[in-house]
């Protein structure tokens, strides 16, 4: 192993970034529980080296530590299933599919006895065809197509999550067209402005999202109505021969780290199941509290484990059970990020690399170092798109040469084509090192695209120290594959 050199903290670093330490040092918490370094300063993957699962699947690589996903799956199930035992009998955790799909991490979740969130008909295909069990698979979506809803319903899903009053008498007609009934949770906003990017917000009023708890002043036709769209979808759900509705669902948004929010949004829906049950005299029975618990991606993300995030929403929803005078529906979840997230890791190798003169904010100039690697926007669109932040460590050794500050770029023809925005990385990082990027598991793969005509990277998984490749590597001639053109023939 090396010992890095101190290095001084650059004008150009943003306040959250911690001043420069050990470069090659790894941030507990940030990575998968099976990586490590080795004596030869490699980063291993459950004893896997870096540079040997570089060699043998290419780069960028996707690498998903298979025993870190399910233990953080079971850990979920177990939390939950705790913390609401004695007040509602358990709990039962969905996973998110669309944080990372495939047909393994289907199959992984629903071992570890956790339920499948669909948002699509793609998706719901993906975990039929895992094998998993359709009553215990969720259909979501805001505009889900009439073969989506027949495909629901034909497979026999557990629940439809309706979105909108439109939605729900469209999917009644078709259920009743197919002399079916269909099981239907209504997802509603219930006005909770969550800390995090607004892309990535889901619960307050202005957004395509869900069914309001705020009394509209006009209806679909600028009549005035009064009501909330939340209680005429009920009203309608309730008369419908052909919908069962089993209950309600919130989802405040992405990546929120703050307890209170989702304890806001739990009491505001069970508020609104006492008005259901005042109004109609049913107990509805199912409450879906939705995903969003934040991960870390730097230093500076500090999550909450899932069993004090169980607890916490537990007492909540107690404190409103009982000045409500409700009894408890089966309440669910459907984290996605929190299981797939942490358990990836990207491996990318470095290529060009150059310093700049760039301006700091008192109105002089500081050298920032740009590192470019074989991915880019194409294989993680998270900081394009939301300003996500990151962090990366060289993964096939360790440097003794000072940390400078360093932005990691991808190889598009786009100059906000940034992976890593602020990092300290050993000044003698070069071409044909190996830079890893953690927490990389969610919405990287399912985002990615092929600008520029990129193919999308292998995703591989190391499960009992065995890597194995579970989404192949795209080909060039997958592109052409697509393709009708003469010459091709076709
Ligand atoms: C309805 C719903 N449920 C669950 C999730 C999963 O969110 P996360 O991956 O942040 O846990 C999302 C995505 O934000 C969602 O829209
Ligand atoms: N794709 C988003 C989260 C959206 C989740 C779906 N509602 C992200 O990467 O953070």
């Amino acid at each position: 192993m090396t010992t890095p050199q101190p290095a001084p903290a650059s004008p150009l670093a943003p306040a959250w970034l911690p001043a420069p330490g050990d470069a090659d040092a790894l941030v507990p918490g940030l990575w998968a529980a099976g990586v490590d370094r080795d004596d030869a300063g490699r980063l291993t993957v459950q004893g896997l080296g870096a540079p040997d699962l570089a060699a043998e699947f290419g780069t960028p690589l996707l690498v998903l530590d298979e025993d870190d996903f399910r233990a953080r799956a079971r850990a979920f199930r177990s939390g939950f299933d705790a913390a609401f035992a004695d007040l509602c009998g358990g709990a039962d955790v969905y996973y998110a599919g669309k944080s990372l799909l495939t047909l393994s991490t289907a199959r992984w979740a629903a071992e570890e006895g956790l339920r499948v969130d669909t948002a699509s008909g793609g998706e719901l295909a993906v975990a039929l065809r895992a094998g998993v069990d359709p009553a215990h698979i969720g259909l979501h979506g805001n505009n889900k197509s009439d073969a989506e809803l027949t495909a629901a319903l034909e497979a026999g899903v557990g629940r439809i999550i309706v979105d909108s009053i439109d939605e729900l008498e469209h999917l009644a007609a078709l259920a009743a067209e197919q002399g079916r009934r269909a099981p239907v949770m209504l997802r509603l906003t219930p006005g909770v402005h969550a800390h995090t990017h607004d892309f990535i917000a889901t619960a307050h009023e202005d957004q395509k999202f869900g069914l309001s708890l705020a009394p509209a002043t006009t209806d679909r036709d600028g009549n005035v109505a009064g009501r909330s769209p939340a209680s005429v979808a009920v009203a309608a759900a309730l008369a419908a021969e052909s919908v069962d509705l089993l209950g309600v669902h919130c989802h405040i948004g992405s990546q929120i780290f703050e307890a209170d929010g989702f304890g806001l949004a739990a009491e505001r829906v069970l508020e609104f199941l006492a008005q259901v049950k005042a109004e109609h005299g049913v107990e509805l029975a199912e409450l879906d509290l939705g995903g969003g618990h934040g991960i870390a991606y730097t230093a500076v993300d500090a999550p909450r484990p899932p069993a004090e995030i169980a607890a916490a929403l537990a007492d909540d929803v107690q404190k409103a059970l009982e000045r409500l005078q409700l009894a408890c529906p089966r309440i669910s979840i459907e984290p996605g990020r929190a299981i797939s997230g942490p358990a990836g890791l990207t491996l990318y190798t470095v290529g060009v690399t150059k310093t700049v003169d760039a301006d700091t904010p008192d109105g002089g100039t500081a050298a920032r170092r740009y590192v470019a690697v074989d991915g880019g926007m194409s294989d993680n669109p998270r900081p394009v798109l939301y300003d996500a932040d990151y962090t990366a460590v060289s993964a096939a050794r360790t440097s003794d040469a000072q940390a400078v500050l360093t932005r990691v770029v991808g190889k598009h023809c786009e100059s906000g084509d940034v992976l890593v925005r602020d990092v300290y990385l050993p000044e003698d990082l070069g071409r044909g090192d190996l830079l890893a990027v953690p927490a990389t598991g969610a919405y990287t793969h399912v985002m990615a695209s092929n600008y520029n005509a990129l193919t999308r990277p292998a995703v591989v998984a190391v499960a009992g120290g065995r890597a194995r490749v579970i989404i192949r590597r795209e080909t060039q001639e997958d592109l052409f594959a697509r393709e009708a053109d003469p010459r091709l023939g076709r």
